[in-house]
């Protein structure tokens, strides 16, 4: 097979792999790596009316991933082998991405026990990433536990940095615009302090720590500072922080809702500022569905959480600009290493196998939420005219999306 007219020139793919590019034939098209998702909630087991394996994994093509990782927080939670593999069985069925199921922390998220994190390692799913996403690992003496644990297999905790009792009843930023809303406030401090007192056992420990969906300028601050210990500390932020402030409040609409929650524009420039300075390692969604019922009610009532995996690529390049081997970098290549996941997040090479995504930089399109393959229907950017989209997606050589729509 040969994909045609892309940036990097004809490609051709037998059984899986790249057996030639040649540079000689090139296109308009951006070819990447397929993209790699470190933080994905595909809400199966449990919530398959917000989202299911298959309806996330086809999401996920249509954005040009070929992985993700897929949050613990389903109910019943993944923290037993059975159920880190009953979600990974399911990602094989659907075929459209690879899902790599991430193992909870703490039995039940509830962070007061560790839960089997040897045994979700060595189950068919081969767990490497554990997270307590949506609660915070809060106790710092099972923290150190669980980073101590995960060192024996190269593991790595994802920590959702939320300091809880800072944080109780919080509805957005603490700032002006919560005063002037009426909403209690989600304070920096709050997600800052966890940074802080994670990277220090991080380092007394000498194992690895990913800090989830970092939002404030303070916490790029203590990342930087951390990573010039040499301690091994890695971040992710997400397109919606990237782009959109604290401000989208303000008409109460809780699709701007979410946690951590939106934060300044000083904020969202300096977590510009830490990825292309490579403070912050990687881009990943948190793509987090949810149904009509549990996000089109009133502002408190509402769950946080926005849809990304269909529109994370336009809103980097948006944010970022064209930077098209660093978006190589922080949207595949960075989260495989980090998760330490097989054959993907290679780049485009013969030899690599042949996980590729097709971006046409020029087509212009206006977000609507009906049209997506997500179950809900949650975009921050309904309504909104992004510039470029995924126009093909192969997952080892297979088409999952071509001219711009799902194969399957
Ligand atoms: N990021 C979100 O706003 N929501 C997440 C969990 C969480 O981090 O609260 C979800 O699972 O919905």
């Amino acid at each position: 097979m040969k994909i045609e007219g892309t940036s990097v020139g004809e490609i051709t793919v037998e059984d899986g792999v790249i057996v030639a590019i040649d540079p000689a034939k090139k296109g308009a098209l951006v070819a990447l790596p397929g993209l790699v998702d470190l933080h994905t909630h595909l809400r199966e087991p449990g919530r398959e009316d917000a989202e299911t394996v298959e309806s996330g994994s086809r999401a996920a093509a249509l954005g040009g991933y070929t992985a993700v990782c897929a949050m613990a927080n389903t109910s019943p939670v993944a923290d037993t082998a059975g159920v880190v593999e009953q979600v990974w069985r399911l990602g094989r069925e659907a075929g459209l991405v690879d899902v790599q199921p991430i193992g909870a922390v703490t039995v039940g998220l509830a962070g007061e026990q560790l839960a089997e994190l040897g045994a979700m390692a060595d189950s068919a799913a081969r767990v490497r990433v554990f997270s307590d996403d949506g609660h915070c690992v809060s106790d710092p003496r099972l923290m150190r536990r669980a980073l101590e644990y995960v060192k024996a297999f190269d593991g790595v905790v994802a920590q959702h940095a939320e300091e809880p009792r800072l944080t109780s009843g919080a509805q957005m930023n603490e700032g002006v615009v919560a005063a002037r809303l009426g909403l209690t406030g989600w304070p920096a401090v709050a997600e800052e302090a966890i940074i802080a007192r994670d990277v220090l056992l991080a380092g007394h420990v000498g194992a690895r720590l990913h800090i989830c969906h970092v939002s404030t300028a303070g916490s790029v601050e203590l990342i930087r500072w951390a990573k010039s210990k040499g301690w091994r500390v890695t971040a992710e932020v997400t397109p919606h922080h990237l782009l959109l402030t604290e401000e989208r409040a303000t008409h109460y609409d809780p699709v701007f809702k979410v946690n951590p929650p939106l934060r300044t524009q000083a904020d969202v420039l300096a977590l510009r500022a830490g990825l292309l300075d490579g403070t912050i390692d990687c881009v990943a969604t948190d793509h987090a569905p949810h149904s009509v019922e549990d996000k089109e009610c009133e502002w408190a009532n509402a769950r946080p959480g926005m849809l990304g995996l269909e529109t994370a690529l336009a809103i980097v390049v948006q944010t970022m600009g064209p930077l098209w081997d660093r978006i190589a970098e922080w949207m595949s290549a960075a989260p495989a290493r980090i998760a330490g996941l097989r054959g993907q997040g290679e780049p485009l090479a013969v030899g690599s196998p042949a996980n590729i995504a097709i971006f046409d930089p020029g087509v212009r399109w206006t977000v609507d939420p009906t049209a997506m393959a997500s179950r809900s229907r949650n975009t921050p950017y309904a309504g909104m005219e992004l510039r470029g989209r995924i126009e093909a997606t192969y997952l080892r050589g297979e088409p999952t999306v071509l001219n711009g729509k799902a194969t399957r």
